[in-house]
């Protein structure tokens, strides 16, 4: 018989929800109440009969709550093996009372932390006897049963209603599970402030994540695949996940990757000039600023309109309806920006399955971050790639100098490139990408493809020549040889953004002086995988 009947409960609850419905309920059951200070409080101004923990430890609660819960009287009548001789015969000695329900959750260490408080306060944050009550009753779960989380009451009523007042194993075990996990994660949380906050720690010695399940997801990558978003339970600044979803159909594991890669990028331009960008698998395929919205729309989707079809849109700058009418024009997964108006949300309303996803900033794109993979036996971290680069970073290594149209296109096409998987060329003219090779295995083949794209684009749009011709060419990181930067000349590149530091850079540099373009090297690469 495992089921075990509830007759004395502690309650010792940071977050009160719910908690005099909980006391209410137990104690029409016949449930003697123990609680500790604040919580005996609330339960007593709501009329209901509570012993304080005080009493049963025989202590005061003391030194501003640090201890309270602390004592034998709580964890041997939590810790007991309640059909062991043994533990039978030292709780008669001591006089230690049963619990068989502890409903405790802890002080809000990781809101506190969000909250921007000073140290002491966060450290006085750290609970103590909550999570000690915790894995006590957790560890002992043949006996005692423990709610961590609000959301769990409900459950017990349920549980209590068809056991006669009693709980079965299967229910205190699934309690408890739930309760280490959020030990764990709480622990994590801290260890994680020690290590980042407060002692700057790049690289901690050991680390735990304390994420919590966000959606489960149909599928990961592949229909095969099992996938889920997970957040971290800490401080997680704006993004996708954080983003709010106006309509269209339940998110998939590669439109969250997605839109993460076009917010990404969209944040690295200032929200005073309209910017889109389009992205498909995680790499942009089209990218533009301009006056208006509507413009940067119809010039990121000229660059290549082919791969833009079930791409994923990103703004830097609220949606208007002309933009919203035109992006629906094409078949879009996933739209998402930091506002929409009245007309764009009626536009995209037309198109009950396109996601649109609302964001309340965009996320800063010098923040810092880790970034985390899983390789087969391990996990790579690194810092964000928050490489940002100015005209003054930049080094003119070619006889002639760039005309400012050309700086302003070389710096546009740089930023595009920094989110473009490696080998990345980007060609960008006027303030709109004129071709993108993404992801090839050498330099030179992202130049020709990069190129045969914005051929192909000008052919379909009736241009007399691709957007090549008078762009302005980035290349991720620099080129070995100079074949890739003859390929970027063929397709009428006249100035080139790239790190340098290849040893071969005299041949690349002379070549470029001989085909009378400029060059800027940024002495730094972005090399995306
Ligand atoms: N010190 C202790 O012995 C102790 N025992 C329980 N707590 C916590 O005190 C909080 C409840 O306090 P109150 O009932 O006073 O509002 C709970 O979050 C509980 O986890 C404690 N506080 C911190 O460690």
């Amino acid at each position: 018989m495992d089921d075990v009947a509830i007759r004395r409960a502690l309650l010792s609850v940071s977050d009160k929800t719910g908690i005099v419905e909980l006391a209410s309920r137990l104690a029409k059951n016949g449930v003697e109440l123990v609680s500790t200070g604040g919580t005996a409080r609330a339960l007593r101004e709501a009329g209901l009969d509570v012993r304080d923990v005080s009493d049963v430890t025989g202590f005061p609660e003391m030194m501003d709550g640090r201890v309270k819960t602390l004592h034998p009287m709580i964890h041997g009548g939590l810790l007991a093996v309640r059909d062991d001789p043994d533990h039978a015969r030292a709780m008669d000695t001591h006089e230690i009372g049963a619990i068989d329900l502890v409903v405790v959750n802890l002080y809000p260490f990781a809101q506190t932390v969000a909250s921007g408080a000073d140290r002491d306060t966060v450290i006085e944050n750290i609970d103590i006897g909550g999570p000690s009550m915790v894995r006590s009753a957790a560890k002992n779960h043949a006996y005692v049963t423990i709610l961590t989380d609000p959301a769990d009451y409900a459950a017990l009523y349920e549980e209590l209603a068809d056991h006669d007042g009693a709980t079965t194993l299967v229910f205190r075990k699934r309690m408890a599970a739930k309760a280490f996990a959020a030990t764990a994660a709480y622990d994590s949380a801290i260890g994680q402030w020690f290590a980042f906050a407060d002692q700057q720690e790049r690289f901690p010695a050991s680390l735990s994540l304390a994420m919590t399940r966000g959606d489960t997801l149909r599928y990961g990558e592949n229909p095969h695949q099992h996938a889920a978003l997970y957040l971290p339970a800490g401080p997680a600044g704006m993004g996708v996940p954080q983003a709010s979803q106006v309509q269209g159909k339940e998110l998939s594991y590669n439109n969250l990757n997605d839109a993460d890669a076009a917010l990404g990028l969209v944040a690295e331009f200032p929200a005073d000039r309209p910017a889109v960008v389009i992205v498909k698998h995680a790499n942009p395929c089209g990218v533009a600023v301009a006056d208006t919205l509507h413009e940067a729309w119809e010039a990121a989707l000229a660059c290549d309109s082919v791969s833009a079809f079930g791409g994923i849109v990103a703004s830097n700058v609220s949606l208007d309806g002309p933009t919203a009418q035109a992006i629906t024009r094409i078949f879009t997964e996933v739209v998402i920006a930091p506002g929409a108006d009245d007309a764009a949300r009626q536009a995209f309303a037309a198109k009950p399955n396109l996601r649109l996803l609302l964001v309340d900033s965009l996320p800063d794109p010098a923040r810092f971050g880790l970034e985390m993979k899983s390789i087969a036996g391990g996990y790579l971290l690194q810092s964000r790639d928050d490489g940002v680069v100015g005209e003054g970073d930049l080094t003119v290594v070619t006889q002639r100098q760039p005309t400012p149209g050309e700086l302003a296109d070389a710096l546009f096409a740089w930023k595009v490139a920094k989110h473009v998987k490696s080998n990345a060329i980007v060609y960008a003219r006027d303030g709109a990408t004129a071709g993108i090779g993404a992801g090839q295995m050498n330099r030179r083949d992202s130049s020709r493809i990069a190129a045969q794209r914005a051929a192909e684009a000008a052919e379909a749009a009736g241009w007399d020549a691709p957007r090549t011709h008078g762009s302005a060419v980035a290349s991720d990181a620099f080129f070995p040889f100079k074949d890739g930067l003859l390929s970027a000349i063929e397709a009428g590149a006249t100035m080139v953004i790239q790190p340098g530091g290849s040893t071969r850079d005299d041949e690349v540099i002379a070549a470029a002086d001989e085909a009378g373009i400029a060059m800027v090297f940024t002495g730094k690469r972005h090399f995306r995988h």
